[in-house]
């Protein structure tokens, strides 16, 4: 099995070192790993954030492990330069339309969440992220109008197929865990948002096990705060989605926590097709300091192997490592602790 390794921009080659060190000490008979560049980087090397040689290693590979893409010195660039648009075309490109973005509170990390211990304390929520539509992929443009004002604009639409299937993904979660669902839109403003709900009230007549009720996103926004703890699994567009999942990860501690799993229809022989990444950026603020957090990378790799491989054993390995090297105290400075990137790597594979 082969494993695509992007590492990108930024803290993105710090993390994936992190990463890779765990996938070695798992000592997993027929893994193969192949580098590409990707994002800024490969925008420097190749002239293309997304060149075509990556993306075809990426379609001959079992699974993608993408660490992050952004470089300040490429913001002045036109948009398809940029190299965040390396991240959006690999999702459109492999049709990975279901982002999953679990949040759950690591026990002892209470004190860190952006919350008060108790409320903190009941987090254990599944954000199932639309990825392939929306505001994101819409048309878009500045334009300049007749009277000579510049104005920008960026198609919103969601077609009823794109909805049903990743309200299919979410129910489906919803059913493996606590059985609650809560749809998140705009309806009350956006017609996008009406079609969403409609559909995934369509679909759930074919789930009547899972509880479904719906929020509009403003208000998910402040319940996610409020109590955390009411919501089971969320499902949401690409652009609430992105929003709401870094909100959750300051009421887990940090972003540096964040995994998540990008994933398609497209089945294999193992599982899934899919790309793991953790939620947040290239970070340049701390890129080549060694404070970055690796965990929400050490995490994403524990994903891929759950689905993607079908490891599921491994996988819960790795998550219990990472959930053990909190409690002995190695917390990166996102955590308020002294540990760089590589010691909490260290520790992460000698947990193992
Ligand atoms: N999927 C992706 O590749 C992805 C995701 C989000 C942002 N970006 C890009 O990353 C660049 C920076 O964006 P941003 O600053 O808005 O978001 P960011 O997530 O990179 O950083 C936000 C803040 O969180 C901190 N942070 C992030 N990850 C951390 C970690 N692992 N450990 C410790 N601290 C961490 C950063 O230092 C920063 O202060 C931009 O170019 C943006 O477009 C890429
Ligand atoms: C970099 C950007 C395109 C991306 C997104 O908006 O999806 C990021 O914020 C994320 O959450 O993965
Ligand atoms: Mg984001």
């Amino acid at each position: 099995m082969k494993i695509a390794c992007l590492a990108g921009d930024g803290i993105g080659p710090e993390i994936m070192a992190e990463a890779k060190k765990v996938l070695a000490a798992l000592d997993l008979p027929d893994i193969e790993t192949a580098d590409a560049d990707v994002g800024g980087a490969a925008y420097k090397a190749h002239g293309h954030p997304l060149p075509p040689e990556t993306l075809a290693l990426c379609k001959a590979s079992d699974a993608i492990l993408f660490g992050a893409v952004g470089d300040p010195s490429c913001d002045n660039l036109e948009r398809h330069l940029r190299p965040e648009q390396a991240i959006l075309g690999l999702r459109q490109a492999l049709t990975l339309f279901a982002n999953l973005r679990p949040a759950t509170m690591f026990p002892g990390l209470e004190d860190m969440s952006a919350l008060r211990p108790e409320v903190a304390r009941e987090i254990d929520l599944l954000i199932v992220r639309e990825l392939n539509g929306d505001v994101y992929f819409g048309e878009k443009a500045i334009r300049t109008l007749d009277d000579g004002r510049r104005q920008g604009f960026d198609f919103m639409s969601y077609a009823e197929d794109e909805v049903r299937r990743i309200a299919h993904v979410a129910f489906r979660a919803a059913q493996g865990r606590d059985k609650r669902l809560c749809s998140v839109d705009k309806a009350n403003v956006l017609e996008t948002s009406q079609l969403w709900r409609d559909v995934v009230i369509e679909t759930s007549a074919e789930y009547p096990d899972v509880e479904l009720s719906h929020m509009y996103v403003d208000n998910a926004a402040m319940q996610l705060v409020r109590n955390p703890g009411q919501f089971d699994v969320v499902v949401t567009g690409n652009l609430f989605g992105d929003i709401l999942s870094d909100q959750a990860s300051m009421c887990v501690g940090s972003i540096g926590l964040l995994a998540s799993a990008s994933l398609g229809e497209a089945q294999t022989d193992f599982g899934t097709f899919g790309l793991y990444e953790p939620i947040h950026g290239s970070a340049p603020d701390i890129a080549g300091t060694g404070k970055a957090n690796p965990m929400a990378m050490i995490l994403s790799l524990a994903m891929l192997l759950r689905h993607s491989l079908g490891l599921e054993a491994q996988a819960q390995q790795v998550e219990a490592a990472v959930a053990k090297a909190l409690e002995a105290g190695v917390k990166g400075a996102d955590l308020g602790g002294g540990a760089g990137t590589a010691e909490i790597g260290d520790a992460i594979v000698d947990l193992l």
